[in-house]
């Protein structure tokens, strides 16, 4: 049983009344659920539910998400490296399906890291259209990236900047933003114990400003007809309803829209604010003890207003001269022509969406897909690319198996043997799924997988 602090057992006995904060409470002696949700820019559902390393059952309110076994360790399949899924908290997975991301959308996810509802909303862009996907922490932005890479993302630019410099590139220009807020994470004590070191009531006052400032930059960059979602992990009304609240009473030209809840995803609740407008119903709570999940709060807005936009300047194309060598690269290795604007950051090559906009001073950490690095009179491939495309959209392949233990071998960095007469770069799947390059030659397969992504015992 955790000890949860006194101060959030008063508060929340408080709201809730003993009889409903006894069942709420309870659940704190129940292991929680672990879920992971399926790349469907990869994989289905059905094909990973065929695997017997997997025990799978559908989370009823997210369409690619599953529930596992603790025992599955997910973690540890090479198909995690593979990119064919995302382990997430199944309650998190009801965030992206409500912003309802499209293909062809400009998205932004305005506090991103470390990736989990970005990856969804690119998943459901299909990789087509714009998402901006933003972290201000360096080190968290990293992560963010190298899991936008794992998942085959293409159509996202991660930067690493405050949203008040976003704001100023970028106003009135998203069709849909989300706001995955900093919040006092009440709503992961069980996953993350440690998380109530540092709650307070002062924490949640600090949290609830700091939200108010990121909304402000977010109701900017939105459009007219845009929708923004707010979500939080929190059970703080400061920070949910009572945030909604403000915004709504800051804002007129905003306007909750319902969210659809069914499977014990509930009402969000006026009675804990001042103003106890009916509307503010139209929010979505989630709680362990009506799911089975942890705690999120969920509103989704729609803007009426327009906001002057900028004419953003699209992103500067490579001249056809400097493509050469990425050319005779994509005849010798790919089966397919790559299409999109052709971009150079440094000596590093990227492949942007057609109407991606110029960033100008902006942080930049990834452009869309990052297809190598042009070093001299030759051009070497980047570990993105190879997880972006199907193993298809490769000449060559060395095709290992779950079943045997060269993948582990691989995915520590060692050179592998060859039996076929190949030569040059080689994608490496497993089970028909790439995990990396490698490069062929005099029998040999020497070991491109990534150095910062390599580990030892796997198995
Ligand atoms: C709840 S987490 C986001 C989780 C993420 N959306 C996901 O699904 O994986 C909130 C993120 O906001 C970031 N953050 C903190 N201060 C911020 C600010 N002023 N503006 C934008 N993001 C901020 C945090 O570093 C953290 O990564």
């Amino acid at each position: 049983m955790l000890s949860l602090p006194e101060a959030f057992r008063t508060k929340i006995t408080t709201m809730m009344g003993a009889e409903e904060a006894a069942l709420f409470f309870e659940t704190y002696q129940q292991n929680r659920a672990v879920g992971l949700r399926v790349n469907p820019l990869k994989v289905t559902g059905e094909q990973l539910m065929e695997r017997p390393e997997f025990h799978l059952q559908p989370i009823p309110f997210c369409q690619t998400g599953y529930y596992y076994e603790e025992h599955d360790l997910p973690g540890k399949h090479p198909f995690h490296q593979a990119g064919l899924y995302y382990i997430q908290e199944p309650s998190a997975m009801f965030v992206a399906e409500t912003l309802g991301a499209e293909p062809g959308d400009h998205v932004l996810d305005l506090c991103a890291a470390p990736g989990g509802k970005s990856t969804q909303i690119a998943a459901s862009m299909q990789n087509s259209g714009l998402l901006i996907s933003n972290e201000p922490y360096p080190k968290r932005a990293k992560a963010l990236s190298e899991n936008i890479e794992r998942m085959g993302i293409t159509n996202t630019v991660v930067t690493n900047e405050t949203p008040e410099r976003l704001a100023h590139y970028f106003p009135g220009y998203f069709d849909k933003i989300l706001v995955d807020a900093p919040c006092s994470g009440e709503g992961m004590f069980r996953k993350d114990p440690d998380a109530m070191q540092y709650w307070s009531p002062d924490h949640v006052a600090d949290c609830a400003r700091l939200q108010a400032q990121i909304l402000d930059q977010a109701y900017l960059m939105l459009r007219s007809g845009g929708v923004l979602v707010y979500s939080t992990c929190t059970f703080s009304p400061e920070e949910d309803e009572q945030m909604i609240e403000q915004l709504l009473e800051k804002y007129p030209d905003l306007e909750l829209l319902p969210i659809e809840k069914s499977f014990g995803v509930a009402d969000g609740r006026p009675q804990w604010t001042r103003s106890k407008q009916d509307e503010l119903s139209k929010t979505a709570r989630l709680w362990p003890h009506h799911l089975q999940g942890e705690g999120h709060f969920v509103a989704k807005l729609l803007k009426k207003s327009e906001t002057e936009s900028r004419r953003n300047k699209t992103a500067v194309s490579a001249k056809p001269s400097e493509l050469s060598d990425f050319q005779q690269f994509e005849k010798a290795v790919l089966a397919k022509k790559l299409d999109g604007i052709f971009h150079f950051s440094g000596n590093q090559l990227f492949l942007l969406p057609f109407d991606c906009p110029d960033f100008g001073k902006l942080k930049v950490i990834r452009f869309g897909l990052h297809l190598g690095e042009q070093k001299k009179n030759r051009f070497e491939p980047n570990h993105a690319l190879a997880l972006a495309l199907p193993s298809s959209a490769f000449q060559q392949q060395l095709a290992l198996h779950y079943t045997e233990n060269q993948w582990d071998s691989y995915l520590r960095g060692e050179t592998l043997p060859l039996t076929d007469n190949i030569k040059g770069w080689t994608v490496v799947t497993i089970d028909g799924f790439p995990l990396g390059w490698g490069k062929a030659a005099g029998g040999i397969l020497k070991n491109f997988y990534p150095k910062g992504l390599r580990r030892r015992g796997l198995k």
